[in-house]
């Protein structure tokens, strides 16, 4: 049986970000990414840095982790990474073996691979990378798989830092004008220690100016990350 490569498995937390923001969820955290996105918040899923902290665990492993943390107090498990699309079949009996027990999936994805489990999951987040992330989309392939997925499962969030990432947004959001559509702050330093909220709230503001004056923007959402709101830099939570 082949394995997932895992960097942690934490939580209950709250989902911080997007579609199921506020939600109590429990998180795998896959290794390895294709992207190398200059604000990376998480880079220590693909830099080297946590190397030693991987290990290849069977989804029924997964599911014993979980289950060894916080039996019967999460209805959600939330599937990120890295890039979990790096991963094929292990996801698909992780997903399965969650649903059996009743548990909904929700997976965070830059959109840049596809994977068949795909259409297994209740919620697939899809974050494509604007400019100042230094990353290029491969808008074939985003096209596909929100083509692929069943109605109503997918959605679009993009990180916004400036006016260029802006201008970015909303040419995903007029490309895919039926997903719905998250905008999210982005937070210009994640090495910072100690309290960044007024910093990240200051972010906040300035995008949802942006999105008050704009009429395209009349359908989308605007968020913090409320987790990095309350809880900072911190990781694992
Ligand atoms: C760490 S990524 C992992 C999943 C996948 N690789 C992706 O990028 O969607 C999870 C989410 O965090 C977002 N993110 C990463 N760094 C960030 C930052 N500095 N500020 C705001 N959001 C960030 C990503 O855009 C993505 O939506
Ligand atoms: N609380 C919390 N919410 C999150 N939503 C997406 C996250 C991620 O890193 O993928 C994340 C995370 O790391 N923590
Ligand atoms: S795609 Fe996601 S995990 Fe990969 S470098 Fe970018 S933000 Fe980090
Ligand atoms: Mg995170």
């Amino acid at each position: 049986m082949s394995k997932i490569p895992v960097i942690e498995i934490f939580g209950p937390t709250i989902q911080g970000e997007g579609s199921v923001i506020g939600v109590k969820t429990m998180f795998v955290r896959t290794y390895g990414c294709d992207y190398r996105c200059a604000w990376c918040d998480s880079a220590f899923t693909w830099d080297g840095s946590a190397k030693d902290q991987v290990r290849m665990l069977e989804a029924s492993e997964i599911v014993s982790e979980l289950a060894a943390l916080a039996a019967g107090n999460f209805e959600w498990v939330t599937i990120s990474g890295g890039n979990p699309a790096l991963i094929g079949q292990p996801i698909q009996e992780l997903a399965d073996q969650l649903h059996q027990l009743g548990i909904k999936v929700a997976v965070e994805t830059q959109g840049s691979k596809w994977q068949d489990w795909f259409r297994s999951v209740d919620v697939l987040t899809l974050s494509p990378k604007p400019p100042s992330s230094r990353m290029h989309t491969d808008w074939s392939v985003l096209d596909r798989i929100i083509e692929q997925m069943p109605s109503g499962t997918s959605n679009l969030k993009v990180v916004v830092f400036d006016d260029e990432d802006y201008r970015y947004a909303k040419t995903v959001h007029r490309r895919y004008p039926d997903i719905p559509f998250f905008l999210q702050a982005g937070n210009s330093d994640v090495q910072e220690e100690g309290n960044i909220s007024d910093r990240l709230l200051k972010k906040l503001n300035w995008l949802m100016d942006k999105v008050i004056a704009d009429p395209d923007m009349n359908d989308a959402r605007t968020l913090p990350q409320l987790h990095a709101l309350v809880w900072h830099n911190k990781r694992g939570k």
